[in-house]
């Protein structure tokens, strides 16, 4: 049996204060909640993270991590950095990274590997946009994108890692997924993982996102193959957040 994942995406949203009143919301609200919960938030609020979450339920981690160790890479974050600051996860390949910075699936690869072999576990995320879509071409699209993550992890790395299917129309839009079509896509994906590893395929948590939110959340949540969502607008409202933790 997989262990939900709610994970909340801050994109660049925060400052210090406002991150203390949100974290203290979700703390004070999560009670006994069944499923595991995360917050991803930008790089510089890691250590506040650290000092406000420590001994709490919930792990923390960043949006992007750095394919290199280290050295000359001006403005990029470490895996070994962000383990620095107690993190748990990195998001990578966000569609909104790979869109504003061109990120292809071949560096989303790298980034995944430098965190698992850091000792982070990433968050791949793969999506389809409305074109690809319509034309036909989801299961094309997010299967190229996750073979370019399976083909340089190792064995025993695939169990390593968590997926997110993101589809590119439903992020920020208000418009969901519906759980049906939610769930073709999770099935899939897990079905090509099981090609290479069955059993990291079986115990995979594969989240969904994409305005998901109070709302829809369970009844996305109750999918055989959705283990969890990866949230962005709705995980800025401790209120909202936790219903979907409550959900999940
Ligand atoms: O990483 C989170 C996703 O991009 C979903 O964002 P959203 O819930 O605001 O649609």
């Amino acid at each position: 049996m997989r262990r939900k994942l709610v994970i909340g995406n801050w994109k660049m949203n925060g400052s210090r204060a406002a991150n203390s009143t949100l974290l203290a919301g979700i703390k004070a609200g999560l009670g006994d909640a069944k499923a595991d919960t995360a917050v991803c938030v930008p790089a510089p609020y890691l250590a506040q993270c650290q000092a406000e979450l420590t001994g709490s339920p919930i792990a923390w981690g960043s949006q992007d991590v750095s394919a290199h160790a280290s050295g000359a890479f001006t403005g990029e974050v470490s895996a070994a950095m962000l383990l620095d600051f107690g993190s748990k996860f990195a998001l990578v390949g966000h569609s909104e990274r790979r869109s504003y910075h061109q990120e292809s699936s071949a560096l989303v690869a790298q980034k995944a590997l430098a965190a698992v072999n850091a000792g982070l576990v990433p968050v791949v995320c793969v999506g389809e946009t409305l074109d690809e879509r319509e034309a036909g071409k989801t299961a094309d699209v997010v299967g190229a994108q996750l073979d370019a993550v399976l083909e340089v992890l190792g064995t025993g790395q695939l169990a390593k890692i968590v997926l997110a299917y993101e589809p590119v129309w439903a992020i920020g839009t208000g418009k969901t997924a519906t759980p049906a079509m939610a769930q073709e896509v999770h099935a899939l994906l897990r079905a090509r993982v099981a090609q290479k590893d069955a059993a990291a395929a079986a115990g995979m948590q594969i989240l969904y996102g994409g305005s998901m939110k109070p709302e829809n959340a369970a009844e996305l949540l109750a999918q055989p193959d959705i283990d969890g969502g990866l949230i962005g607008g709705a995980a800025l409202k401790a209120a909202d957040f936790l219903a979907i933790i409550g959900a999940a």
